[in-house]
């Protein structure tokens, strides 16, 4: 069906989504054309797996670009000589290298540990040029929607959707609604965007934005700088928004002038032309609206065990008898137990063990500089048993180094380590003890995020710089700089690099004017081009999916809320290869305790208890279910243990969707009805019968419990079907080399992508593929 884009006003996010409509289905999903994919080794192999079984190549290896990053130790690489030796956990080793066996097989452009440009996925993009405004940008990982403060329309997928756009360089999307976020005014001196994006979560909670893009506008959000506007737009996905987005402007095209993907010479005018013309018109309708004023933001870190629980460093740990409704009073006295906080206790006279700057949403040049201003000339609390930066990326640490920002940490007592994820997530060698407690730069504060039984808190970089010199958090607008006039320290661009991106700026062209500028792929012109039926059977899902029909079977109750995917599976189990054999990490953290010797003991969690260990449909009361990472060994690890459908009253968009793709049926159902008519049945672990080709949800009576529940067509379609998504994609061949055609015509400034890297070390390209089975012979 051709799509017809408005005619009304738009927002920001209505222009990119049309502008990359390659077809429109009758039930309203959308497949949207995909500009910019960035890969890393944990969401991947299984999805280069799935494209060597089908005997399908990556579409455009122009259009991706991989990097390692989370499994990388962080340690010096001035010995590094192979992935063998550099890398001793063995899970990680064999993600790595999964990884670069399949871009040399696959011929995907690729920073890997000997490259200087190497670094966290979300920083290396932007630093590139590779992302870039306007554009489309997925990442199998939910922080994409960093991209988002381009203008770009970026988000997190799962694995078997980056196998779908490796094939296809397409993805299926449902429109998500609008809402913005307008912040007004100026923030005040000393606050970050890190403490604004707190706010804005601690304020609409981490499911605020679900089912929406968020467009964070006003005042305070053009003053920022690009760094700024990313980890603001990092964050997004924390407020359990699909993406977030920010108009382009002039920082964004001063930032991304002279990268080494941007567009140059005429290129770079008709680029500017056409970014300049997304920004959301007026009169254009947002499904919802927040107001800020930016006076209101004082500097903010968390309490608790969600980054919605976010509080001025001025306040006290709050108290769960002030609390009344009991899905939040009893996740306040668990967060509370599971931090080691008394209710009351001043913020800023908690004590902090380990201090940790860096990851994607801090882990950037300007975020260094501020921790470095306040680090200078100062040494560390006595009671810092490890304060660590870890710059985002190899570019960033060069700079840093240029700037002496380096020497600074480590006069005051700081690791000064090399890019990657490091302790944000603790997939490699950098983790907490447990019941340590972290000043952190990160995004996650979830349990167990950086090491089983640690205890995370947010803030800026900083905060978290001051908390490490006071040895507690403090309340930075207090903090005594020792170097006053170099509080805010003036930098000269010195390194190589820098230089060289200076000197990449192309000789300026005739500027285009902005009515000359391309418009959106018209979708007339992407009329009569015929399409197979989307009926023609398809394969089967590379994943394995059977069709889903009706299901009977014991159903377990879960009365939690904001259930993360960190605690569906922790992290540690995410170094697997393959899709099964992640039974034993379902719920780890909750299902088992460390006996004396140090083995697993099952606890008393309700998936240990009989009959609730064969249960097929989790009830869930709370709402939020699979928030944050979208890591899709959570649907995998639910699948492994046995269920197939879940039910609850919301869900975090990435896991909601991964499901489907494996044939794992979420339903949305009103809480109270949950309440009411499902839980007294789990309670007993009785059986549920859901019926997905009528909607409806019985007992094991026959009698009707939910006459009629909602889902997608599209989704319902595939799963009854057990269709394979790449195939009903592929059927649209014609309309995707169609798009792709226009799109060389009309934003020709995309053209080239990755393939226009320069490499330290060139990937080859193998001439014989080698099977994952043969790849671990190998080692
Ligand atoms: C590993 C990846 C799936 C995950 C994500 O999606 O966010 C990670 O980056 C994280 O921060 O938890
Ligand atoms: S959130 Fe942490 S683990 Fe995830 S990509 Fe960013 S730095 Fe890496």
């Amino acid at each position: 069906m051709v799509y017809t884009p408005s005619k009304g006003p738009r927002t920001l996010y209505d222009k990119v989504f049309d502008a990359h409509v390659v077809h429109q289905d009758e039930n309203g999903s959308f497949l949207l054309y995909i500009d910019r994919h960035l890969v890393h080794e944990v969401t991947s192999p299984q999805a280069f797996e799935g494209l060597e079984n089908a005997g399908r190549k990556v579409r455009r290896v122009d259009c991706t670009l991989a990097t390692v990053d989370h499994n990388i130790p962080t340690e010096s690489r001035k010995n590094f000589k192979s992935l063998d030796t550099f890398i001793k956990q063995t899970d990680s080793r064999l993600q790595v290298k999964t990884l670069e066996n399949n871009v040399k097989q696959f011929g995907v452009p690729y920073f890997g540990m000997s490259e200087a440009r190497q670094g966290i996925v979300h920083t290396i993009g932007p630093e590139e040029g590779f992302t870039l405004p306007g554009t489309t940008v997925v990442c199998g990982d939910s922080h994409t929607s960093t991209h988002g403060a381009f203008g770009s329309l970026a988000f997190g997928i799962g694995t078997s959707e980056v196998e779908h756009v490796l094939a296809t360089q397409t993805i299926i999307q449902a429109k998500s609604k609008n809402m913005r976020i307008t912040v007004n005014g100026k923030l005040s001196p000393g606050i970050t965007s890190k403490d604004l994006i707190l706010y804005i979560i601690g304020l609409i909670g981490t499911a605020g934005g679900t089912g929406c893009v968020i467009e964070f506008a006003g005042e305070a959000i053009e003053a920022l700088s690009m760094e700024a506007r990313m980890s603001m737009c990092n964050m997004a996905i924390e407020a359990g928004a699909r993406a977030g987005m920010i108009k382009p402007d002039e920082t964004t095209f001063q930032y991304t002038k002279g990268r080494p993907l941007a567009p140059k010479g005429t290129e770079w005018e008709k680029a500017v032309a056409y970014w300049k013309t997304l920004k959301t018109d007026e009169g254009a309708k947002f499904d919802h609206e927040i107001n800020i004023e930016a006076v209101d933001v004082i500097p903010t870190i968390t309490w608790g065990t969600s980054p919605q629980d976010a509080l001025p460093i001025t306040g006290s740990v709050p108290d769960p008898k002030n609390v009344t409704e009991p899905i939040k009073k009893s996740g306040m006295e668990r967060a509370l137990a599971y931090m080691g906080l008394e209710p009351n206790t001043p913020l800023k006279s908690i004590k902090v063990d380990k201090v940790f700057i860096g990851s994607c949403t801090n882990g950037r040049i300007e975020d260094l500089r501020s921790a470095a201003a306040v680090v200078r000339g100062q040494k560390l609390a006595s009671n810092i048993k490890l304060a660590m930066v870890v710059p985002g990326s190899g570019l960033v640490k060069k700079q840093a180094e240029a700037e002496g920002l380096d020497k600074i940490f480590q006069e005051a007592g700081f690791e000064w380590r090399e890019a990657g994820c490091s302790m944000c997530l603790g997939m490699n060698p950098d983790i907490l003890d447990a019941y340590e407690r972290c000043a952190s730069t990160s995004n996650r504060n979830f349990e167990g995020r950086q090491g089983a039984l640690s205890r995370t808190h947010l803030m800026s970089p900083a905060m978290a710089a001051a908390a490490g010199i006071a040895g507690h958090f403090v309340d930075i607008r207090e903090f005594e700089y020792k170097d006053q006039d170099q509080s805010s320290p003036k930098v000269e661009v010195t390194s190589e690099d820098e230089k060289e991106l200076e000197s990449a700026a192309y000789d300026h062209a005739e500027p285009v004017q902005p009515e000359d500028a391309p418009q959106d792929i018209a979708n007339d012109e992407l009329k009569d081009i015929p399409v197979k039926s989307d009926d023609t059977p398809a394969k089967p899902s590379s994943s394995g999916m059977k069709p889903f029909l009706t299901l009977e079977g014991i159903s377990a109750p879960l009365d939690k809320a904001n259930v993360d995917t960190d605690a569906i599976i922790p992290k540690q189990f995410l170094k697997t290869i393959k899709r099964t054999g992640l039974k034993k990490g379902l719920f780890y953290e909750w299902r088992f305790r460390k006996d004396d010797q140090g083995k697993d003991q099952e606890t008393d969690f309700v998936l240990n208890v009989e009959p609730w260990r064969e249960a097929e449909i989790l009830v869930v009361t709370g709402d939020n279910f699979g928030c944050g990472s979208s890591r899709e060994h959570a649907p995998w690890a639910l699948k492994d243990f046995g269920i197939k459908s879940i039910i609850a009253p919301s869900y975090g968009d990435i896991f909601y969707n991964n499901s489907f793709k494996n044939g794992l049926l979420p339903i949305r159902l009103d809480q109270q009805i949950i309440i009411d008519k499902l839980i007294p049945i789990a309670n007993k672990g009785g059986k549920l019968c859901v019926d997905l080709p009528n909607q409806k949800i019985l007992d094991s009576d026959g009698n009707v419990l939910v006459d009629h529940f909602e889902i997608e067509p599209f989704r319902k379609h595939c799963l009854v079907n057990g269709l394979d998504d790449i195939g009903i994609t592929l059927q649209k061949e014609e309309y995707i080399s169609r798009y792709e055609a226009l799109r060389r015509e009309k934003y020709s400034f995309l053209e080239g992508g990755s393939k226009l890297l320069k490499f330290d070390n060139v990937p080859k390209r193998k001439a014989v593929t080698t099977t994952f089975d043969k790849v671990h012979q190998d080692w």
